[in-house]
């Protein structure tokens, strides 16, 4: 099988570096410089500095040579996915397409599998999702994640061609779920980032970690995601590794609202827009989700930290 990768960032570097132990792959990057600079230093130093690209990785800025692939990982942000597969429509026709992204569309609500049966309704789609660090893959370290699509055929093909010895893919037919914990554990790790930069201790992070999980319960149950799906690698392993490292984007972000800090505005920061979608599909659904509420109020600038701190605790005492 043919694999090509979808958008040259830091995930999609990483991937096709992982992936190309199993046979070529083909890395797309949109900016012609960047894809002609990548291919001669054998890296992609705007954003994976130090991985070299094994020789059987082909960059290119091509769509043409990115379409001749059947299974094509994209590895776009959430926010540009939808106008990138509405553009590219035609070509993507009957392809496998395995999203890699993370977040919930603020414009349609739809979260990436979504994106591609709403765009590319002859498509097979796929979600790939789980714990796990560009840099971590790229560097074969043992990764687990999730490899969810509702044909249980297709996704035990796919879980095969993009299983390497090091990146082990279990396999779910629940997309929904496996899109709602990657969008939603970037929100909580917002607020954990937010919790740490502002100095409210670790107790409170751990409150906020557990908080957070009931949330991505609740809204998980509203949409119709298995709970199972949830306590899984796509739900609590990535929100108990993104909540809790400094190697995260989501987290940094939330360091820097917490302690009033200055943040670089190009870093690629998907629980900020997908805190504002969750708090809108909250509403569409009557569901409570305070602490999602909390961050895309906080992202915006808002509210600061204390606010957000004495809303939260203000809230009337409940059951577990
Ligand atoms: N970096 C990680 O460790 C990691 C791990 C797992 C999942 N992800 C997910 O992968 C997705 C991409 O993140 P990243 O880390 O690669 O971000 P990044 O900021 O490193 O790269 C984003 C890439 O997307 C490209 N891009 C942006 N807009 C585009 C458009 N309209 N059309 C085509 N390409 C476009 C950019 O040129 C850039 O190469 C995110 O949803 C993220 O949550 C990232
Ligand atoms: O750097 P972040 O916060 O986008 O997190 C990267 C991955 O999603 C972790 O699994």
């Amino acid at each position: 099988m043919r694999i090509a990768v979808a958008g040259a960032g830091a995930f999609g570097t990483g991937l096709a570096i992982s992936l190309a132990a199993n046979g070529p792959v083909t890395l797309w990057a949109r900016d012609q410089d960047a894809a002609m600079e990548m291919s001669k230093s054998r890296e992609n130093s705007r954003r994976l500095a130090g991985h070299a690209f094994p020789e059987n990785v082909h960059v290119t800025s091509d769509l043409g040579t990115l379409f001749e692939a059947e299974t094509i990982l994209l590895a776009i942000p959430a926010q540009k996915l939808g106008n990138w597969l509405k553009e590219n429509a035609n070509n993507l026709a009957e392809k496998r397409l395995v999203a890699c992204c993370k977040g919930i569309d603020q414009s349609t609500l739809r979260g990436p599998v979504a994106q591609i049966e709403a765009h590319v309704p002859t498509a097979i789609g796929a979600m790939l999702t789980g714990p796990s660090f560009a840099a971590d893959i790229a560097n074969h370290l043992p990764t687990a994640l999730t490899l969810a699509c509702k044909d249980a055929d297709e996704g035990a093909y796919l879980q095969a061609c993009l299983s390497t010895p090091t990146l082990r893919l279990y396999l779910s037919q629940d997309v929904i779920g496996a899109e709602l914990g990657g969008a939603l554990k970037n929100v909580i790790a917002i607020a954990c980032g937010v919790c740490m930069g502002a100095g409210f201790g670790e107790s409170a992070r751990a409150a906020v970690i557990t908080r957070g999980f009931a949330e991505m319960r609740r809204i998980g149950k509203a949409l119709g995601a298995d709970p199972e799906t949830l306590t899984g690698l796509s739900g609590f392993g990535d929100l108990a590794l993104t909540c809790t490292s400094d190697a995260s984007r989501n987290y940094r972000f939330g360091q820097s609202i917490g302690a009033a800090e200055s943040f670089d505005t190009s870093t690629t920061v998907e629980g900020a827009a997908t805190a504002v979608s969750v708090s809108n599909l909250a509403e569409k659904h009557n569901l409570d989700l305070p602490i999602c509420r909390v961050v895309a109020d906080l992202s915006a600038g808002k509210i600061d930290p204390e606010t957000a701190l004495a809303t939260l605790l203000a809230r009337p005492l409940r059951k577990e």
